[in-house]
């Protein structure tokens, strides 16, 4: 405790001026998409000034305001500039600071500079100060530019001031909540990594719960967790969230669209009313701004993504290819053989079952392996590590792997199935090009969903370019049809109006279309219908399309791939994981129906 606070007197001015200098010479900020003014190369949010920091050495308990390793304090400059809601800074890789020169703690930088980070992502860059000084923020960066880190590193900073200051406590300080296990995991990981001197633990259904219980009675520091287990553990005693003083949800507009809107809710009211709250991901529908007044106080928008720009991370090309539905399965291998050039690849699919069979098919010439949430969370957990170390490259997955999921040089990914928002289409591309690498993105697509194309295009501010056909003469569509399908019929997309019905066009990227059935409906935004579909191609912007049971024609499969019965009785959800995730009383997102 003693060295820590002599570090921090004696040295915190001058990072902190480093941190001024640095800040102030490299953003652009623009407000509302305007950009504004740069004075001399400061950095002038309307109304604001110049970013002022005041220096304070009080360290309270509270150290929402006045702790934190800078010593970060809202001065007036804040106070003026709270009054703004949007607060946008252009994204720009090559501005990373030094985060040995912040005045971090040691032990995170060196942590961090173990993984091999030595710089702030932009993210990391505009979220720092006002994380620091204890700001409710929603945040928003495209696909692996760092939001986890960018989250995760004031809060670790904070909680080993604290705990230096007061010593370790038994209850959690943060509480991160993820709409997956494996997001959950992940963040729990990097959590650790970046401060292997706390304690953390990651609960999540599936697994058993009495461990969770005793790691917690033994005491930590950051919780991470589903919505489902979390508030199975506060019921049975296990969890006191009573000194939480940090709350982030990842991934908050899956959280609160798809059904755990109720359970966030419930957790939050066992917070304290005085906390951090903050929410991030990669895509913000404006409805979810409805919903931040339930959540957070004041909260400052942090958007490098901007209304305009495309959505996605630099550094992925995008491609399409048309495809009768019948061949698809026959030209992946090829697409992947060609684009992918041996390194690792994502198949995305739209239900368990079409995971399973194309998996399975592929399975004869490519080592591949099945991911959704009717597997077993062990086997799951097997999966996705033998993916990332290398032992198969070929991952057949619904989108239970779309959010989230950080599998570093992911070359390709596959829409094998179109995705059923743009939303999701982001998402599922961003599990390649991360933290700044290469990577491709191939659409596939029938002639009847050229319209849909376009739509993701629009919402995304991208442009797909557009493959050749591939001949098809047999291949694994054949052998599709002999696991017990009639040939040729694979898909059934013949049948179906997909992209001609119901394809709503969106305002952009982020607009309340998406989740119009997507479940939430406790807003009382009137914007959400019938819950619980999300996930199913029939629930998003997509997919309005009527019931027709008539149609179904692929071998036994359930819905996607245009299997038929969009919209009727079938089973929606189709990334499993999600309210598989937990047994999550909340809401119909999730119901395991196939
Ligand atoms: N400053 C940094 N320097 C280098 N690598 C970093 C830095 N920050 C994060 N990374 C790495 O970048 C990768 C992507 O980070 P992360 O998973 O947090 O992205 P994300 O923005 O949350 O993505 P998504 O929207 O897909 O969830 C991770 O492997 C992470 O370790």
């Amino acid at each position: 405790m003693m060295s820590i606070i002599l570090r921090r007197s004696s040295s915190y001015l001058a990072p902190k001026r480093a941190l001024t200098a640095a800040l102030s010479s490299t953003e652009n900020v623009l407000y509302n998409n305007h950009p504004l003014p740069l004075q001399n190369g400061a950095v002038v949010p309307r109304d604001v000034g110049t970013m002022g920091f005041l220096a304070r050495r009080d360290r309270g308990l509270d150290f929402h305001v006045k702790s934190g390793p800078l010593d970060f304090k809202a001065g007036r400059a804040w106070h003026a500039e709270s009054a703004v809601d949007e607060y946008a800074v252009e994204d720009n890789k090559d501005d990373g600071l030094e985060i040995s020169k912040l005045g971090i703690s040691p032990e995170i930088v060196s942590a961090l500079s173990r993984k091999g980070i030595s710089k702030l992502f932009p993210i990391q860059k505009a979220v720092l100060e006002p994380a620091m000084q204890g700001r409710d923020m929603i945040g928003r960066a495209r696909t692996g530019t760092g939001k986890t880190l960018a989250f995760g590193i004031p809060i670790l900073d904070k909680i080993i001031q604290f705990n230096a200051k007061h010593g370790r406590g038994r209850n959690p300080l943060c509480l991160v909540l993820a709409p997956t296990r494996e997001l959950a995991k992940q963040v729990d990981k990097e959590f650790q990594e970046s401060a292997p001197g706390l304690d953390t633990i990651c609960v999540y259904g599936g697994t058993p719960i009495s461990s969770q219980m005793r790691a917690l009675d033994y005491g930590v520091d950051v919780a991470v967790g589903t919505p489902g287990r979390i508030i199975d553990l506060i019921k049975r005693g296990a969890l006191n969230l009573s000194e939480v003083q940090f709350v982030v949800l990842d991934e908050a507009d899956q959280m609160l669209s798809v059904g755990f809107a109720e359970a966030v809710e419930t957790i939050l009211d066992k917070l304290p009313q005085k906390r951090q709250s903050m929410m991030f991901s990669a895509t913000m529908p404006p409805w979810i701004r409805n919903l931040t007044h339930k959540y957070l106080k004041n909260p400052l928008t942090i958007d490098l993504v901007g209304e305009s720009d495309q959505k996605l991370a630099d550094g992925i090309s995008l491609y399409s290819i048309a495809s009768e539905m019948y061949a698809k399965a026959s030209i992946v291998g090829p697409l992947i053989t060609e684009h992918a050039k041996g390194g690792k690849c994502i198949v995305f699919t739209q239900t368990k079952r079409d995971a399973d069979r194309l998996a399975y098919a592929m399975g004869r010439n490519y080592k591949c392996e099945p991911l959704h949430g009717d597997i077993s969370q062990s086997q799951r957990e097997r999966t996705l590590s033998g993916f990332r170390d290398g032992h198969f490259n070929i991952l057949v997955a619904t989108d239970v792997a779309a959010r989230g999921l950080d599998v570093p040089n992911v070359d390709l990914v596959i829409h094998y199935e179109l995705p059923n928002s743009s939303e999701t289409f982001v998402h599922r591309t961003g599990r390649t090009g991360r933290a700044g690498k290469k990577g491709s993105a191939i659409l596939m697509y029938s002639n009847e969903q050229t319209r849909a194309v376009r739509t993701i295009e629009q919402d995304v501010g991208c442009r797909f370019t557009e493959l050749p056909r591939i001949a098809v003469e047999g291949g694994i569509g054949d052998m599709l049809s002999d696991m017990g399908g009639r040939p040729g019929s694979y898909g059934g997309m013949r049948d179906r109006r997909y992209g001609d019905m119901g394809f709503g066009r969106s305002s952009g990227m982020g607009d309340s279309g998406f989740g119009r059935s997507g479940g939430y409906r406790s807003s009382g935004s009137g914007r959400f219908s019938q819950g619980g579909d999300y996930g199913g191609s029939s629930s998003g912007r997509f997919g309005s399309y009527t019931n027709r049971p008539g149609n179904f024609s692929g071998p036994g499969s359930s819905r996607s791939g245009g299997f038929g019965n969009f919209g009727g009785n079938q089973s929606s959800w189709t990334g499993g994981g999600y309210g598989n995730s937990d047994s999550n009383p909340f809401g119909s997102f999730g119901k395991k129906q196939n």
